[in-house]
């Protein structure tokens, strides 16, 4: 596995797999690698294809009172993971290869990024579609993948790929549950005993509401219910919302694939999680 820190590097890297003839398949990570991230990297990994992952903590998504500062930090521990799984090349750029003195581009992908997280993260999709599109000009891959738990992150940055041509397919990954359904997430290890106990009612208020909805409840109830379970549980909760799943606008359309997506603080930890909600059948 090859570990790269300067962009002529990266240049001469990704050369090499074209003349070899290989595919290229890009995952962007901010590090502090788990099973969930590992399973982007098996998901594309294929004869033919070379596997490059990106390590970058990407300051201009995070705001002004995120956890920049304090998001954990593991690059030892990362690249034996990634060597582990199969990654051909990982990209670890300084921040000045990504944001040399003048840098001076945003990219807003408007509607898609607005509500749930972008509205309580303000900046933040414009921060993450800006870093997407700065590595897919740096790797020029033919695929990327992104793991479906970062359900919004996911519709951007297939709405940016659509909207710029940027001609690189995207694939979505399923989310990755620890064996009590809460999703493997980097900001996990933030959670204290009592709090990782107290999450497992994030997923669990999603299955009791999405398995209401498909079968016909109305769905407001459905979502007062999961909200009412999340605050039992400890947790202050930002959003409880059902939506369609391409426009992630409010879902008026039972026929088409809905999704329900949530975010909740417990202490000062926000956790997010989303489930299907499959199309009703007498819709
Ligand atoms: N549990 C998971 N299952 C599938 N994919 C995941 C999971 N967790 C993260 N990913 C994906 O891995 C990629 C990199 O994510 P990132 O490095 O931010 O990790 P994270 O665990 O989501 O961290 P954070 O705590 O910042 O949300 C993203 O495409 C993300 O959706
Ligand atoms: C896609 C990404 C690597 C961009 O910084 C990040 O938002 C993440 O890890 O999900
Ligand atoms: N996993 C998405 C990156 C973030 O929360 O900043």
């Amino acid at each position: 596995m090859q570990t790269i820190r300067t962009l002529e590097a990266l240049r001469s890297g990704i050369a090499d797999f074209r003349e070899s003839g290989a595919e290229i398949a890009l995952v962007p990570t901010m590090g502090a690698l788990h099973v969930g991230h590992i399973a982007l990297i098996e998901a594309a990994k294929r004869p033919g294809r070379k596997v490059v992952a990106s390590i970058f903590v990407n300051p201009k998504q995070f705001g002004a009172n995120e956890d920049l500062s304090r998001y954990p930090r593991k690059e030892t521990a990362d690249l034996a993971m990634l060597k582990a799984a199969g990654c051909d090349l990982v990209w670890l750029p300084p921040v000045e290869a990504m944001y040399p003195d003048g840098f001076a581009t945003n990219i807003s992908v408007s509607g898609v990024s607005d509500g749930l997280d972008g509205a309580a993260r303000p900046g933040h999709f414009d921060g993450v579609a800006t870093v997407v599109a700065k590595l897919f000009n740096q790797v020029r891959p033919d695929l990327a993948l992104f793991g479906e738990k970062d359900f919004q992150q996911l519709a951007v940055i297939r709405r940016m790929v659509a909207d710029l041509d940027f001609g690189i397919e995207i694939q979505g990954v399923p989310t990755q549950r620890d064996d009590d359904g809460l999703a493997l997430s980097s900001r996990n290890v933030y959670l204290d005993d009592a709090q990782r106990g107290a999450a497992v009612a994030l997923p669990r208020a999603l299955g009791v509401a999405a398995k209401a909805i498909a079968r016909g409840d109305d769905p407001d109830a459905a979502l007062g219910t999961a909200r009412e379970a999340l605050t039992t549980a400890g947790f202050t909760v930002d959003y409880v919302a059902l939506v369609d799943a391409e426009t992630l606008a409010p879902a008026r359309d039972s026929a088409r694939e809905r999704r329900l997506l949530a975010a909740a603080k417990l202490g000062p930890t926000r956790l997010i999680d989303n489930l299907a909600v499959p199309p009703a059948e007498d819709a």
